[in-house]
Parts: structure tokens; C-alpha cells; sequence
């Protein structure tokens, strides 16, 4: 076994890229290893850790922790720990100790010339698959649609556009508010993967509403790879056993010391993509669950976080403790006023505490926003600025030139700081052509005299006749049921969705139409466990011998997909507006395709008959979307209320609907020229959204699938043809280890999207894969292909003509939470010399080159390498010198995009600060403390050597 020793250097020969490392501590078994350049820290067996000792010889150049450059002169051994006696380049006479431990901690290798050098060679094959797979992975790198490729989605652009401007964003804190219906869980998901796969953020914690948390677990494996992990109270108490005896005594005999107790391991640690209830939250440790450290938080359904200025609600209060401590915070909602314009104010604080410092400012924005929705207007349409426009614009950004070259920008700035743009999204079908109609059928029913309640009861139980039943009697009294009877035998070979407020209505309902009246009905509602309800959900959705018809208490009008069904019974209707749009957008959602039709039956001359006319005539709530309801329910309730409770008075009623239809023609004129026109603004951008789709259809042609295969012939994975569209990869007979997300019985890939839509059973083979990016992974990680020679074969070329082609790459060190690859992604430069050292890369490029090189006999290799050695190696060397020439101006580039964000973010940081002294000095100085972190890691970007060829010509 090797003989570790604290202090000494390793290299992690699997993850170069942390940097140099230092033996931190040893136990018989195990050696922990800290990675100060990258900020991490890993632990491995000590009989088989992937590490290789870091030490120099006389002659070498190193350099040291305080970025000296110095040449040895002589290594000194000190317990097992060399000290280096280094001078600087230029004077020799000024020799100074240098102990390991002092070493600078990222390390310029050159793995590749080594091996080369000291004949560990590899096949031409392997380099070309290292070269292909560099190539892949530079290119998957700076894509800039990387994240959005792999998703197994229809291309549409709305979505797209949202997750290309949020997705891109360091640690996003944005509102999700498309229309019902829209795909707001498929922005979340976009958003989620290209962080994930870009390294942005690596744990997520996703929060959405019981009923939904198995849909989305379904919804994240389907279309985007991602593997949640459910957490609910059975799972915590499985990882959190009760105290041992033990730990219990630790505890009491610290407290009476007056310690702090021991450190529980966080449950919440375990796992890095979480998924849970918002019931669950109450149920836990919240600050627990706040201190795992999270990356991102994603909360569905945000309307129900309530919140007025001296009443947050509970679920408010548990999202904030964790939200702010997330670094990223998506909030998803259709309905963001659903509870009014105070809790959309709290959740806008949540993503952005310095933009909302208070509910006052942000009453006084809104009512700003029609002003503001027609300037942007003017800066978006009009070509030329008059002086008065620019004027106009430079008063609210004064540090921008306002000149028509950088409207962009310009708008941008202007949505972000006095419109919602930075932090809200929202499209709606207005901007989305192709949505079927919906029509409402209102059916009016006599009252039975059983229900006639007078005014001995409240409001509620007239909505609601039903409830003050103890049991199903109500079912054979009441209208509504047995023209539902009527409808389910009209519409026997059709599906339909029921919905009303309560569990007990939809119990009895249920009971009765399958048990009385023999029809194959399923219920779903709050008393019905996860899997009870997703067997029910499921059972609606089989189209074979499914049922016809589902019935749902309220829980089922939110965040359900039940498109395939065309017809919705509201057995009731919600007195809030923003509750019915939630209710149709079960059907009115991405994926209908015919026309929804809304049935309503409702009692005349009676409370039920002045909701539906409130709502259709009114409002037009049915057969249009409302994004005005809670403000025109605020606008009319009392006239509402009085219409309601004298329901026989057509004057009453007559008024209601007046004045309803006037409130809602102003609010919705208001909208559409002020807060929505503003949003509109911001959250679609039809030429960028087009050309997104664009750049996604192409790359779909450049199926990673050739890749693949070569990998597969390389690793031992055998293939079958399965059909046009489709392989299926299996482990074969001499595969050496496991192939990363390939199972024993193989797996069924398309790289097509049309059949990947269409069969879930396949997998949607995309260069975002998990089997193609861990399969890059894997070569990258290799030794093998980092040195070879080969034999080119070509008649015109000399035979004994020797050429070299040199891959190099440029990287930067740097801890994970920098996301320097943000500005630096890895890049391959190439070069091929003659034996004069001249490059010719460009007059032969790789792939051609590729094509006439051969395999070369391996002693045949060994001896060329040590006859041709001090040739190769000084080639090389100064090759490297030109490299990194040519590499400083990719970091030249890279640091110029890093300074121009950096800065851009830190200006507006002090704008906001002008405005509001919300903004601390405290962010401020974070800021600049992150672009001068920056800074250094990119000053010590380096160009290296990562493969290398030795290309002999050998005729024909
Ligand atoms: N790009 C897409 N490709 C394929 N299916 C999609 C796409 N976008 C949305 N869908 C489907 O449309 C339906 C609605 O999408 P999603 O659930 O994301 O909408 P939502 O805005 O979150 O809805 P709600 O407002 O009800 O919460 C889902 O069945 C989803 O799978």
C-alpha cells in the first residue's frame, strides 16, 4: 500500500482539474486529500485512491503559493517531504527553501508529453476517440443552447425563450407566471437541467403541492433525466433513526458542561435533488432543511404562499427561512394575484429583496406601469428617438447613453429597474396562437325544494346544498346528478372531467354513479394517499379500459394534466375567479387538441344562477382567460354579495353584470397597455425565440450516435438495430467495468424527436444524455489516448516524413461556486508540425488527417519515439510556448466578457442602491470580492498539453 504522509502534494489523476492537492489526514483505511484550488476535498481507499505523487526534479520550474516562478537547483527529503532549494530564472545565486506544502496549488501538467516521452502509448484509436470526445465536450460547452438540447420536449418557443434568458443566470431568482396551462413546469424543468449539466447548481430542492409531487417526479425523470428524490416523513425517520443510547449521553454530558451538542449529520445532505410537499415542510426541522445547502428552490403552485405585512402565512414563512438561504429561487405560478396583490408583493421580495424593499414603493410602481408600458413601447417601435424620448429615458437610467444602437440593453434596464422584468416571466395565449376554443354551456336546473335553504343558511351552504347532507342521499334529489347521468350515457365513449369544491360531494358523487348507477367513474381528493390518487389519475388517463369519467375534489384543479379529456363538469363554481381559470386549465393546457367544452349546471334564480352569469355574462370568464379576476372580484364583491343573496332579483342581478362588465373592460385595457404589455415586453422575443427553435432543430441533426458507437466498440458494449430511429446498447462479453447509465439488460435510445415524443419507453439520445456525458466523462478521465504514434498512409507524402499533432487545452482552476466556465469553457486548440516544428494545422485538418492514419506496430512505435526523443521533446516545448501564446488571448477574451458582467451587475446593484437603501455595502463588496476571485483564477488559466500523435508517413 502507498505510504501517504500529511503535507504531501498528489494529483488526482480522475479529476485533474481540482488542482494540486495536499494529504490532509490518514486513518488505517482511508486518506482524505484537500483540493485548495477548487475549494473541495475528497476521501479515498488508500489501496486503490486515483492519485499520483506531485515532485520535481533539478531543473524543473515550480511555482509557489505566492505565484513565484522558480527554478530547482537541488530537492531536499524532510520525514517524506521534500523541500524544494529554488532560485528565480534570472538569478541563479538567490537560492531559497521551498517545502512542498508552499506550492502553488494549481499545476501545469504534462501528462501527455510524459507518457509520449517515456513510451506509455496508446492506440491511434484511443487518440482519436480522446480528440473526438475533447472536440464534444468543448463544443457541448459553449453551445449556446447547451441545457436546452437533451430535454425531451416539443420545441416551442415561448419555453424556450424563458429558459434561454433565465437559464444562463448565475443562481436565478425569477417568477414562473405563464397563463395556466402554458408550461411553466417544463420552463422550471429547462431551467433545472442546464443548470444541473452546466455544474451552476447541483442541489435542488423542488416544493410543490402533495397532489403533484408524483407528476413531477414523473415529469423530471420523462422528459429531462432527472432523478428526484421524494422526501416525506417515512423517508426522514428511515435517515434519521431515534438517538442511540449513546449519542444521547454525548448530548446530556456536553449540556452539563455547558457545550454546544455534537453536529447531527443533515438528513437533507443525502441526497442532491430533492422533491417534496409543502405539507412535508411543516412536518420537518425547517431549519434543517434551509442550512443543506441548496443551489436552487423551486416552489410550485407559489399562490398559496400568503402573506400580509403583520400575518405571513405558515407555508410563507417556511419557504422564506429556505429561500433565503438558496442561492437560486423559481416560483411558479399562474395566478401570481390570486390572493391578492400583497402576498405577490411578498413573493416578488422573496426573489428579490433589494428591487421590493416595500409594499408602499411597489403600489407606487404599479401605478407608474402604464407610463412605463407606453415609453417601452416607444423604445421598442419606434426607429429613430426623438430628443424628447431620449430625455424622457435618460431620467430613469442616468447612466446609460441612450442612443437607438443599444435599444436592447437599453429596454432591458428599463423593464428590470421600473417594470417586473428581471424577476417576473409571463406569457399568455394572447401571444400564442394555436389554442383551441372553450365553450361554456350553462345548464340551468330548477331548484329541488329539499335544497331550498332560505335565509336560515349562510352563503356557503346555498353554493353548496349538498354538503349539509350526511351521507349520499343528496345524490338521488339532486338535478345536477341525474343530468350528469344523462351526459355520461350522451357521451359514453368520451372523457370527462368533473370537478366540485368539496371531498364529500365528490365521495358521494362518486359512490353513487359508480355503485347505483353501474358507471366506470374514478375520484381523486385530499383524503386519497399519493398513490391512491396517481392509480386514479392514471386510470381516467388509460384510454383502453380506462374510466370515463374523473372526479375530483378541489385538489384536482391545480397543476393536473387531464388535456386528453375535451369536456369539464364544474358541478360548482369557486367565488375566486383566479380558482375557476385554474380549474378549466386542467383541459386549456399544452397538448388539447379540440375544443374544450365547459358544462355548468346551475340553479335558477338562485346563488348558483348569479355566480355562472356573473362569471359568463360579466366577465366572460368561461370561454376567455381572466388575468384580471381577483381585482374585478375585489372591484365587485359588494354588488356580488348582494346580488347573491337576493338571487330572485333580476334588477340586482342585472346591475351585478353591468357593472362587472365595465370593471373587467377597464382592467383588462389597463393590462394590456401597462402590466402586461410591460411583461409581454420582457418574456417573449419572437425573432430570438424563432431562432432558439432554430439552433434546437439543428443540432438535432448532429446525432451524438457515431460517437457513441465508436465508445461502445471501444468499451465492449454491444449494439442491436431496433429500427430506423432506434438502437439498443447492451453490455457485452468483454466489457471490462460499467458503462455509466447502462443496464444489464440493455436500453432502447433514439436520437429522434418526433419517435422520443412519442414512446416513452426509449430514450432520447442527445449530446445531454447522461449516458453520452458520462461516457465523455469517462474517456476524458482516461490515461489511454493521450499519447500514441501511427502511420499515415498517403502516396503523396514522403515516406519517414514525420509529423506531430498536439491537442491542447485551456482550463481554469477555480472552486465550483465561481462557475468560471460561464466565461471560460474548455477549449481545444490543435496543432500539427513538421520536423521543423512549423504548424500546418490549417492545411490539414484533424478529420482528414484521421482518415489516412493507421494503426502502427507497437515496438514499431517504441522505437520511433526513443530514436526520435530529444526531437519530439523539443518540438514540443516550444510548441507549447506558441500555444499558450495564442491561449492568452482566449483568456484575454474570457476575462473582458467576465469584467463587462461583473460590472454591469454591480452597476446595477448601486442604481438600486440610489433608490433604496435596502442594498447593502455588505452585496456590494461580495460582488467585487467574486470578480476579483475571478480575476486571479483566470490570470492563472493555463494552456496544456492533453494529447499528443507522432505521425510517421509510410507510404501507401
Ligand atoms: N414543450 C413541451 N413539449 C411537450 N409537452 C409539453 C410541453 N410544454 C408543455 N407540455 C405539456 O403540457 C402540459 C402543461 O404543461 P405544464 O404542466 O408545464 O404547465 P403549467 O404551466 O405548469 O400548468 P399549470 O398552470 O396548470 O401549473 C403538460 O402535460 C406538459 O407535459
Amino acid at each position: 500500500m502507498t505510504d501517504f504522509i500529511p503535507g504531501q502534494r498528489w494529483l488526482s489523476e480522475s479529476e485533474t482539474e481540482l488542482g494540486l492537492g495536499i494529504i490532509k489526514e490518514l486513518d488505517y483505511r482511508l486518506v482524505t486529500v484537500e483540493y485548495p484550488a477548487a475549494e473541495e476535498e475528497r476521501t479515498y481507499a488508500k489501496g486503490n485512491a486515483p492519485l499520483s505523487r506531485v515532485t520535481f526534479d533539478a531543473g524543473d520550474t515550480i511555482r509557489t503559493a505566492n505565484d513565484l516562478e522558480l527554478v530547482v537547483a537541488e530537492v531536499n527529503e524532510l520525514n517524506g517531504l521534500k523541500v524544494y532549494m529554488a532560485h528565480p530564472v534570472d538569478d541563479p545565486e538567490d537560492i531559497q527553501p521551498v517545502p512542498e506544502i508552499n506550492l502553488g496549488h494549481t499545476l501545469k501538467l504534462n501528462a501527455a508529453l510524459d507518457r509520449l516521452l517515456s513510451n506509455q502509448l496508446s492506440s491511434n484509436r484511443w487518440f482519436e476517440l480522446r480528440m473526438a470526445a475533447l472536440e464534444a465536450h468543448s463544443q457541448q460547452q459553449q453551445s449556446p443552447i447547451q441545457g436546452l438540447r437533451g430535454p425531451r420536449i416539443d420545441l416551442i418557443g415561448h419555453q424556450l425563450y424563458i429558459a434561454d434568458q433565465v437559464a444562463n443566470r448565475f443562481a436565478p431568482r425569477v417568477l414562473l407566471a405563464d397563463e395556466v396551462g402554458l408550461g411553466k413546469t417544463i420552463e422550471a424543468g429547462l431551467i433545472l437541467h442546464q443548470q444541473l449539466l452546466t455544474g451552476r447548481a447541483s442541489r435542488v430542492l423542488v416544493v410543490v403541492p402533495s397532489p403533484l409531487v408524483h407528476q413531477w417526479f414523473v415529469e423530471m425523470v420523462r422528459r429531462f433525466n432527472l432523478h428526484f428524490s421524494i422526501f416525506d416523513r417515512e423517508r426522514l425517520n428511515a435517515l434519521q433513526p431515534e438517538d442511540n443510547i449513546k449519542d444521547m449521553l454525548a448530548d446530556i454530558i456536553a449540556e452539563e458542561k455547558g457545550e454546544a451538542p455534537a453536529q447531527k449529520d443533515n438528513p437533507f445532505l443525502s441526497e442532491q435533488l430533492v422533491l417534496c410537499s409543502t405539507d412535508f415542510l411543516s412536518e420537518c426541522d425547517i431549519d434543517q432543511l434551509a442550512a443543506a445547502d441548496w443551489d436552487l428552490m423551486v416552489v410550485d403552485e407559489a399562490h398559496h404562499l400568503e402573506w400580509a405585512p403583520d400575518a405571513p402565512s405558515g407555508d410563507y414563512q417556511r419557504v422564506e427561512a429556505i429561500a433565503r438561504q438558496a442561492r437560486g429561487l423559481l416560483l411558479l405560478t399562474a395566478t401570481p394575484e390570486q390572493l391578492g396583490l400583497e402576498s405577490h408583493y411578498a413573493r416578488l421580495r422573496l426573489l428579490d429583496p433589494d428591487r421590493y424593499p416595500s409594499l408602499a414603493a411597489f403600489r407606487e410602481e404599479q401605478a407608474q406601469y402604464q407610463h412605463i408600458a407606453t415609453l417601452a413601447g416607444q423604445l421598442h417601435d419606434q426607429p429613430n428617438w426623438d430628443d424628447a424620448l431620449k430625455a424622457e429615458t435618460a431620467a430613469l437610467l442616468p447612466e446609460m447613453t441612450i442612443e437607438e444602437s443599444q435599444r436592447e440593453a437599453i429596454l432591458k434596464e428599463l423593464l428590470d429597474r421600473s417594470g417586473p422584468g428581471r424577476v417576473m416571466f409571463r406569457n399568455s395565449r394572447h401571444n400564442i396562437a394555436g389554442f383551441p376554443a372553450r365553450h361554456v354551456h350553462g345548464v340551468p336546473l330548477a331548484l329541488p325544494a329539499d335544497y331550498d335553504y332560505g335565509d336560515d343558511e349562510g352563503l356557503d351552504s346555498h353554493l353548496h346544498p349538498e354538503t349539509l347532507y350526511h351521507d349520499d342521499r343528496w345524490c338521488s334529489l339532486d338535478p345536477r346528478v341525474s343530468w350528469l347521468e344523462q351526459f355520461f350515457k350522451q357521451h359514453r365513449h368520451e372523457k370527462v372531467l368533473v370537478i366540485c369544491a368539496s371531498r364529500h360531494t365528490a365521495t358521494d358523487l362518486h359512490a353513487h354513479c359508480n355503485y347505483k348507477l353501474g358507471m366506470n367513474v374514478a375520484m381523486f381528493h385530499e383524503d386519497m394517499d399519493l398513490i391512491e390518487r396517481d392509480r386514479a389519475a392514471a386510470f381516467f388517463a388509460d384510454e383502453v379500459d380506462g374510466a370515463q369519467a374523473l372526479i375530483c375534489s378541489e385538489i384536482g384543479s391545480e397543476g393536473r394534466n387531464f388535456q386528453f379529456a375535451h369536456h369539464l363538469v364544474l358541478l360548482d363554481l369557486p367565488l375566486n375567479p383566479d380558482l375557476l381559470e385554474q380549474r378549466i386549465g386542467r383541459l386549456d393546457r399544452i397538448g388539447q387538441t379540440e375544443d374544450i367544452q365547459i358544462h355548468v349546471p346551475h340553479f335558477q334564480q338562485h346563488a348558483q344562477g348569479v355566480l355562472f352569469a356573473w362569471y359568463h355574462q360579466g366577465m366572460n370568464a368561461f370561454e376567455h382567460t381572466n388575468p384580471a379576476g381577483h381585482d374585478i372580484y375585489l372591484r365587485t364583491r359588494e354588488a356580488l354579495e348582494d346580488a347573491l343573496a337576493h338571487p330572485q332579483d333580476a334588477d340586482k342581478l342585472a346591475t351585478l353584470v353591468e357593472q362587472t362588465r365595465a370593471i373587467t373592460g377597464e382592467l383588462h385595457t389597463l393590462l394590456e397597455t401597462g402590466r402586461d404589455r410591460l411583461l409581454e415586453l420582457s418574456s417573449f422575443n419572437a425573432a430570438r425565440a424563432e431562432q432558439l427553435r432554430e439552433q434546437l432543430d439543428d443540432a438535432d441533426w448532429h446525432s451524438p450516435l457515431p460517437f457513441m458507437q465508436r465508445l461502445f466498440d471501444r468499451y465492449g458494449v454491444d449494439q442491436e438495430e431496433h429500427s430506423d430511429t432506434a438502437v439498443i446498447p447492451k453490455p457485452g462479453p468483454h466489457m471490462r467495468d460499467a458503462f455509466p447509465g447502462l443496464p444489464e439488460e440493455g436500453i432502447t435510445m433514439t436520437d429522434d424527436r418526433v419517435t422520443a415524443l412519442a414512446r416513452d419507453d426509449m430514450q432520447f439520445l442527445t449530446w445531454e444524455h447522461p449516458m453520452v456525458t458520462g461516457g465523455l466523462e469517462m474517456v476524458l478521465g482516461e490515461n489511454r489516448g493521450k499519447a500514441a504514434v501511427s502511420l499515415l498512409k498517403n502516396p503523396k507524402i514522403k515516406a519517414g516524413t514525420l509529423l506531430i499533432e498536439a491537442i491542447y487545452t485551456i482550463e481554469a482552476v477555480a472552486p465550483k461556486h465561481l462557475q468560471v466556465d460561464r466565461f471560460l469553457p474548455t477549449t481545444v486548440i490543435r496543432h500539427l508540425l513538421d520536423a521543423n516544428g512549423k504548424d500546418i494545422s490549417r492545411a490539414i485538418s484533424h478529420d482528414g488527417l484521421c482518415q489516412q492514419c493507421h494503426k502502427m506496430d507497437k515496438a514499431l512505435s517504441r522505437k520511433i519515439v526513443a530514436s526520435q526523443k530529444p526531437l519530439l521533446e523539443t518540438l514540443l516545448k516550444n510548441d507549447e510556448a506558441q500555444a499558450s501564446q495564442a491561449a492568452e488571448a482566449v483568456i484575454d477574451d474570457a476575462r473582458q466578457a467576465m469584467r463587462a458582467e461583473q460590472d454591469h451587475e454591480l452597476a446595477r446593484l448601486k442604481a438600486l442602491q440610489a433608490k433604496n437603501p435596502a442594498v447593502r455595502d455588505e452585496e456590494i463588496a461580495a460582488l467585487q470580492a467574486q470578480t476579483d476571485a475571478l480575476e486571479k483564477v483566470l490570470a492563472e488559466a493555463r494552456c496544456q498539453l492533453n494529447a499528443v500523435r507522432v505521425i510517421v508517413a509510410g507510404g501507401e
